[in-house]
């Protein structure tokens, strides 16, 4: 049973089992991506890595889901990616690639991966690159960005008390995907808030404490960058069990 509450900005979806959470995120995945092949003959997503969306790349590429979405036009992007290898167990890409890209058989025309076999800044601006001669003369928007949240409070490689906290050098077709450190490149929240729609996927008690920061406390990005990401003019999508939504009254 999904409780929802829109309030100014994000949608909360809140379920009580993360199976639950994980086919209602897949059916707004779906439904967005009819949204945007009508409207713009394409789907372009920007791919969260970590532990949590494996299960929604798995479900996506289930029987279930795999015959609902024009796969053969959809594009993906990474929100963030580790500067490791694309064999790492780490790496974003592989994650995504296991779970989701070569079960569906998507070509590799659809993939644009951070080329993280460069040095980390050569590779950000590569990436910056690839993301700008995507959209070309078309609005620089993801049609769905998805996102995680670390128990700390991070979104993508967004993390506290970092220089790219502050990085809001998105401008008409400048795009910055600056190299955090050496360990990771990630977009920053300005061209992540361009989107149409952002989901956070996010579920476990051990997440609940950061949920009430981002959601419920002061705003205080520094320590909380996930406060960061309210898109200027999308959607706003939060996908939560109830063990991660705890400290939210609905
Ligand atoms: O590259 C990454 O790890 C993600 O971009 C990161 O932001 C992730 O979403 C959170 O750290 C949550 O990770 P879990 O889902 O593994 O808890």
């Amino acid at each position: 049973m999904e409780k929802t509450a829109r309030n100014s900005a994000p949608q909360l979806h809140v379920f009580a089992t993360v199976e639950e959470v994980l086919y209602g995120l897949a059916d707004l995945f779906v439904a967005l991506a009819e949204r945007a092949t009508a409207a713009r003959g394409r789907f372009s997503v920007a791919l969260s890595g970590g532990g949590s969306p494996k299960k929604l790349y798995e479900l996506l590429a289930s029987p279930a889901y795999r015959e609902r979405v024009r796969w053969e036009q959809v594009y993906f992007f990474f929100g963030d990616e580790r500067n490791v290898p694309a064999t790492d167990p780490q790496s974003n890409f592989l994650m995504a690639t296991q779970a989701l890209l070569a079960p569906l058989g998507i070509a590799p025309t659809q993939v644009f991966a951070v080329h993280t076999s460069l040095p980390p800044a050569k590779a950000a601006e590569e990436y910056t690159q690839t993301i700008t001669d995507f959209f070309g003369e078309a609005e620089l928007r993801f049609d769905l960005v998805l996102l995680g949240l670390g128990d700390n409070s991070h979104t993508a490689s967004l993390f506290p008390h970092t220089a790219v906290l502050h990085d809001a050098t998105v401008g008409a077709r400048e795009v910055f995907v600056p190299e955090l450190d050496a360990h990771r490149i990630t977009l920053t929240a300005p061209l992540l808030n361009l989107a149409h729609a952002v989901a956070f996927l996010v579920y476990g008690a051990d997440k609940a404490a950061a949920v009430r920061h981002v959601l419920r406390d002061a705003r205080d990005v520094e320590e909380f960058p996930a406060q960061l990401i309210a898109p200027s003019d999308g959607e706003l999508h939060w996908f939560l069990d109830e063990a991660a939504a705890v400290h939210l009254t609905l």
